[in-house]
């Protein structure tokens, strides 16, 4: 692996800190989609630029990740792409319609899978690690980047389904009646996976977060097959190849709804387990207490919606019922296209009048 470039120093390290279990001055947050379309300034971007237009011209995807740090008291930038670039990298159609979200209009098939172009498929996502260079260093070191990729199962969800889906069936009936051709296809991802998370890292991402945001499709049984193994493999393998360079990247693992595997999120080897909305933070709190990971999360992006007094408080009461020990704060998902952009300046001031002991 070849080492980071001289980038400029990092002035505001709490993230990273807090991901590593050190002690900082305030809790650090962000938000999981960040970067996009609530903001008026990124649709006005969208009028002149496609969406992958955005994401492959590392000038624009590095406009479009400074912006919600123009506008807040932000711990983090996350590098703007998508989950979708991988299975386009692969060789597959994915169009980004508005209003809809990303539609693939050749899903794939049992029949059809060996046409993926695994080979090169890594070097087809250069852009990305471009983009994040350049916003590394248009960044000044003001605040750590994330690189991110999606979980091998929320991509699998997507190739099959050919877009989002309310229940995931026939990506779930490959995983039921094909568990071969299902264990092929995670091996695959996951080896594109790693290899993409450590080219963003060899390009300046100083964190990474794997979303498997489709978790919330399967079950234990499931879970325990078809994800922790490939998620565990993607965790070892990533950390042992960047162990012999100077580069100690924390790891963070999302995955949404997998309240059937929450304990299990300790060990599988990132350092920072994201919390969904749905579960509460008192409980998750307690049942990671002393345990050797961070927490981030998680509340409910419709919170945003609330008065600004009332958004004051969840927030508070939240962070108290997490405890501020190894607590990153965010959203539990993604924000939504209609929130308010007062709204987040509130939330994230509101963490910051925090100052921690
Ligand atoms: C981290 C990230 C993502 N997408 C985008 C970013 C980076 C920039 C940012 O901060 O917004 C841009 C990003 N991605 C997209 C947009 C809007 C598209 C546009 O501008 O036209 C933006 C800004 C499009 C997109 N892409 C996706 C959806 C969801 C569709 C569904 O309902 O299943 C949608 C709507 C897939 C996707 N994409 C992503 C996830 C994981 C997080 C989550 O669970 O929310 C998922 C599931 C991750």
């Amino acid at each position: 692996l070849i080492m980071q470039q001289p980038f400029p120093p990092l002035k505001n390290d709490r993230l990273i800190r807090v991901a590593k279990g050190l002690k900082t001055d305030k809790l650090p947050v962000w938000i999981m989609r960040q970067a996009g379309r609530y903001l008026p300034e990124f649709q006005e971007l969208r009028r002149e630029y496609s969406f992958f237009e955005i994401c492959q011209t590392p000038k624009l995807a590095c406009e479009a990740t400074l912006m919600p740090l123009k506008r807040f008291n932000l711990d983090a930038a996350i590098i703007f792409s998508d989950i979708l670039v991988i299975p386009q990298a692969l060789g597959m159609t994915v169009e980004m319609q508005p209003g809809v979200g990303p539609v693939l209009p050749k899903p794939l098939t049992i029949e059809n899978m060996k046409m993926l172009q695994v080979q090169g498929a890594v070097s087809r996502l250069q852009y990305v690690g471009d983009a994040i260079t350049t916003t590394r260093y248009a960044l000044k070191g003001e605040v750590p980047l994330f690189g991110f990729s999606g979980a091998p199962w929320t991509l699998m969800g997507y190739m099959i389904e050919g877009g989002g889906s309310k229940t995931m069936s026939k990506a779930k009936k490959w995983l039921y009646c094909h568990p071969e051709a299902s264990k092929q296809l995670l091996d695959i991802l996951t080896e594109v996976i790693t290899e993409f998370l450590l080219l963003q890292i060899e390009h300046g991402a100083q964190i990474v977060q794997v979303f498997d945001s489709s978790a919330e499709y399967l079950n234990r049984q499931l879970y325990f097959k078809y994800c922790l193994p490939y998620l565990r493999k993607i965790a070892y393998n990533v950390k042992r190849r960047i162990r012999d360079t100077k580069m100690d990247v924390p790891l963070v693992i999302f995955a949404k709804g997998a309240h059937f595997c929450l304990e299990e999120m300790e060990s599988l080897g990132y350092d920072v387990v994201g919390i969904d909305w749905t579960l509460d933070p008192e409980k998750v709190g307690n049942l990671f207490r002393d345990k050797n990971v961070t927490l981030q999360g998680n509340l409910d992006p419709c919170a945003l919606y609330a008065p600004k007094e009332e958004l004051i408080k969840m927030t508070m009461q939240m962070i108290k019922q997490f405890g501020t020990d190894r607590l990153i704060v965010n959203l539990g998902h993604g924000i939504y296209p209609d929130a308010d952009v007062e709204a987040v300046k509130t939330f994230v001031d509101a963490v910051h009048a925090i100052e921690l002991k």
